[in-house]
């Protein structure tokens, strides 16, 4: 005999006065999309999770070999290459971590991050789909993107800007005539 069925949890959303998700059919095609506006430089919210053992498709990177799982609908928070939000988790206490305003946002606008800015090689990478201009095509994290092509975001957490830069002195070691 089956088991009888029952209906999956409601969505319960966590900051609803600041985001809420876009649930659309179709395999990781939701998004997380502002309920006001929000002005470039303001603190959106604080980042909150739990740390785990090993990095999966939607934790993010807090250090060297650090992974959170988000306890929150941030975890909605989709790429972009040109990103309208920044998750700052670079201080060493966590209290001070935030989602932030990288330009001004409109109520109802998708809210997306630049992924390498916290990933340094992601458990699954995938072609980027956000048709900005300055689109680096296929988002595995920051170790497949070149110093310049970090800087140019504007803002790159510490541990991933420490990993670019270990990773260009050894390969500058190997070949001293590379440019990267
Ligand atoms: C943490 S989830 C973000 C929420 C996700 N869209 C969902 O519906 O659950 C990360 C996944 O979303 C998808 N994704 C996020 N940003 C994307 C982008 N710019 N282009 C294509 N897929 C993206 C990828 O499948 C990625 O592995």
């Amino acid at each position: 005999m089956s088991e009888p069925k029952t209906d999956p949890a409601p969505y319960n959303p966590s900051h609803p006065d600041l985001f809420k998700v876009h649930f659309q059919e179709g395999d990781y095609s939701s998004s997380l999309r502002a309920a006001r506006s929000f002005k470039a430089g303001e603190n959106i919210c604080h980042i909150g999770g739990y740390p785990v053992t090993s990095k999966t498709w939607r934790t993010v990177q807090s250090g060297i070999e650090s992974h959170f799982e988000l306890d929150s609908d941030l975890v909605y928070v989709n790429h972009s290459c040109e990103p309208n939000v920044i998750f700052d988790i670079s201080s060493e206490n966590k209290e001070d971590w935030n989602v932030r305003a990288a330009r001004d946002i409109s109520e109802g606008t998708p809210l997306e991050y630049f992924y390498p800015s916290t990933e340094w090689d992601m458990d699954r990478k995938f072609i980027c789909n956000c048709k900005t201009k300055t689109c680096i095509g296929k988002v595995e994290g920051a170790r497949y993107v070149t110093i310049k092509e970090l800087e140019a975001r504007g803002f790159i957490n510490r541990h991933i800007i420490g990993l670019a830069y270990s990773q260009d002195a050894m390969d500058n070691t190997r070949d001293p005539l590379r440019i990267r």
